[in-house]
């Protein structure tokens, strides 16, 4: 069958029709992406996958009333003053209102490269041009772009990579550290800069995310695995603030405000200054771990976290 032969398809009338948003919805199909890459095709494939009850996101993504908020409101201030109190990891608050605070001990070295061994597995195949920002789709959830906001590379240590030890070990400090539930955490975000990467005035809030069962991102833990390197700070203009890169270290901030954990907290608009140095030697290994405010984990099973999840590479 030629690949045109299955033009899309809508099922059912009413209140439950559903419909395919792509040509390639049945190839697909045949080709099992309905279970191999559920997040993409259970919404935008609904006739093709049977999923019309995954069509529309006010249905598939409702807010649970008994769901208790992994940040109440105060958690923000508490956590960090307790961090501070703690003094463990080496902790040095460089703002108060708002809270940024840098643990120049939270990684070992042996963890450090570990994460750096994950991050370039396979070649560094795994790394992609980093993503932001992002149109509105048909399904409600926002499709990030390449841009000039943001010159790096990134990648996802999701599913297989969260068996990883030293991934597992990481998560788990963080998760104690900050008494967060784990599945309030995103998978860890790997980035990396070569020589003049960057990324722009930016907050790590997704709005789309605060009307959804995950929650904005409230909590941002953010890793510096490499070091000996010329410029590649973090910088908090509003602040004053900037951070130099050194492997170990970890820098912790809210994206929202301590008393109404899903609103934004402008005042933490950070960038990453150009990594300098010579062409092939200049380089940034680092990592994100977002804390929302919600169960990231069930949204993203659920095709919930208001990014669209990429399409299947081709159907088979
Ligand atoms: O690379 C940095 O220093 C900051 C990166 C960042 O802000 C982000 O990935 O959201
Ligand atoms: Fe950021």
């Amino acid at each position: 069958l030629q690949r045109s032969a299955f033009a899309p398809a809508t099922v059912g009338a009413g209140d439950d029709a559903c419909a395919d948003m792509s040509d390639e919805c049945g190839a697909w199909a045949v080709a099992g992406e309905c279970e191999a890459n559920p997040r993409h095709m259970k919404v935008s494939c609904a006739a093709s996958c049977g999923s019309c009850d995954w069509a529309s996101a006010e249905r598939r993504c409702a807010l649970d009333p008994r769901a208790l908020p992994a940040v109440a409101p105060g958690d923000i201030n508490r956590t960090f003053a307790r961090i501070e109190a703690l003094g463990e990891y080496a902790p040095r608050v460089l703002s108060r209102e708002p809270w940024v605070v840098v643990l120049d001990a939270f990684l070992s070295a042996e963890e450090a490269d570990a994460l750096v061994a994950i991050a370039n597995r396979d070649g560094g195949s795994h790394f992609v041009s980093s993503q932001s920002g992002g149109a509105g789709t048909p399904t409600g959830m926002v499709n990030p772009v390449v841009s000039e906001h943001r010159r790096s590379a990134t990648q996802w240590c999701a599913d297989g990579c969260w068996n990883e030890s030293a991934v597992e070990r990481v998560l788990s400090r963080a998760q104690a550290l900050l008494r967060v539930p784990r599945g309030s955490c995103e998978p860890l975000q790997l980035l990396r800069y070569e020589q003049g990467d960057y990324y722009r005035l930016h907050s790590d809030y997704v709005p789309e995310q605060r009307a959804l069962p995950c929650g904005p991102r409230a909590i941002t833990l953010f890793l510096y695995l490499t070091e000996n390197l010329e410029g590649g700070h973090t910088t908090f203009p509003r602040l004053g603030l900037s951070i130099a890169p050194k492997k170990g270290r970890a820098a912790l901030w809210p994206s929202t405000l301590s008393d109404s954990p899903t609103v934004v907290d402008l005042r933490t608009v950070h960038a990453a200054e150009p990594v300098l140095g010579a062409a092939g030697s200049a380089l940034k290994l680092s990592a994100n771990l977002w804390v929302h405010t919600g169960d990231f984990m069930a949204a993203r099973e659920r095709a919930c976290t208001g990014v669209q999840a990429p399409p299947p590479p081709s159907a088979r």
